[in-house]
C-alpha cells in the first residue's frame, strides 16, 4: 500500500499545533499551508530532472539540473483543500489548478459533487489532490474516479490527517495511487469524524464554525 506517513519533525510539530482546541483561524490557516508545502516536498521526490548547461557567475559553463517540465495540476477539493493551496503552489508556482467541489452529506457520509473546473491537457498532467482530511474516503474516491475518467493517470494524494478506514477504502479502490499524510490517526467516531483528528477542517479554515 503506497501510504507515506511523513515523520519529519517539522511536520509532526506543526500538526501537533493544529490539534489544539481553540486554535485561531489565522494559526490553523497558516499551519495548513505550511504542511501543504512540506507534503509537496515529499510527494515530488521522484520528479525527473535533466541536465542543462548555463553560463555560471564567472562566465564558464556549468551543468545544472532542471525539472523535466512535466505538467502538473494541483487539485484542491472545496472547500477545505483551498486551505493547503497556497503552500503547495509555493513550491510549484507554475502548476495549473483544477478545482473540484464536493461536500460530505453529514447524515449519509456520502460525497456530493457540485463543482468541477479542470486544467487543460489533464491526461498529460501529474495531479496532486489536496484535502486536509481523509475520513471515510468517500470524497477522495469520488475525486480520483473523476480524474481517472478524464484520462489522468499520474495522481498523488496529499492530506494532513487520514483515518485507517479511509486509507483502506481508497487503497482498495485505487491501489496504485500514493497517499502522503502527516498522520494516520486512530479511528472515525460515530459521526465519521477523525479521532484524534482536527475537527471540521473546512470550518476552521474559513472561520465558519
Ligand atoms: O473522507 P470523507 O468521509 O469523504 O470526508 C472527508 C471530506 O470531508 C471534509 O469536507 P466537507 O464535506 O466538510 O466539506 P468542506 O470542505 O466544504 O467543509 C473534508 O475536507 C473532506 O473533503
Ligand atoms: O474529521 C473530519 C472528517 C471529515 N471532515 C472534517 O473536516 N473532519
Ligand atoms: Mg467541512
Amino acid at each position: 500500500m503506497p501510504l507515506h506517513v511523513i515523520e519529519h519533525p517539522l511536520v509532526q510539530h506543526k500538526l501537533g499545533l493544529m490539534r489544539e482546541a481553540g486554535i485561531s483561524t489565522k494559526s490553523f490557516r497558516e499551519l495548513a499551508n505550511e504542511l501543504g508545502n512540506l507534503l509537496t516536498y515529499e510527494a515530488t521526490q521522484d520528479f525527473a530532472l535533466e541536465p542543462h548547461q548555463i553560463k555560471g557567475w564567472d562566465g564558464t559553463p556549468v551543468t545544472v539540473q532542471r525539472l523535466q517540465g512535466k505538467k502538473v495540476t494541483v487539485v484542491p477539493i472545496l472547500r477545505a483543500g483551498i486551505g493547503m493551496l497556497e503552500g503547495v503552489l509555493g513550491l510549484l508556482p507554475s502548476a495549473k489548478v483544477s478545482v473540484v467541489g464536493l461536500y460530505r452529506n453529514e447524515e449519509t457520509l456520502e460525497p456530493v459533487a457540485y463543482f468541477e473546473k479542470l486544467a487543460g491537457e489533464i491526461s498529460q498532467r501529474t495531479a496532486l489532490v489536496i484535502d486536509p482530511m481523509l475520513a471515510t474516503g468517500g470524497t477522495m474516491i469520488a475525486t480520483l474516479d473523476m480524474l481517472k475518467q478524464k484520462g489522468c493517470n499520474d495522481i498523488r494524494v496529499l492530506v494532513l490527517v487520514a483515518a485507517p478506514e479511509g486509507v483502506e477504502k481508497v487503497s482498495a479502490a485505487h491501489p496504485e495511487i500514493p497517499i502522503y499524510t502527516a498522520a494516520l490517526d486512530d479511528h472515525l467516531n460515530d459521526h465519521g469524524y477523525i479521532v484524534p483528528g482536527l475537527g471540521d477542517a473546512g470550518d476552521k479554515i474559513f472561520g465558519t464554525r
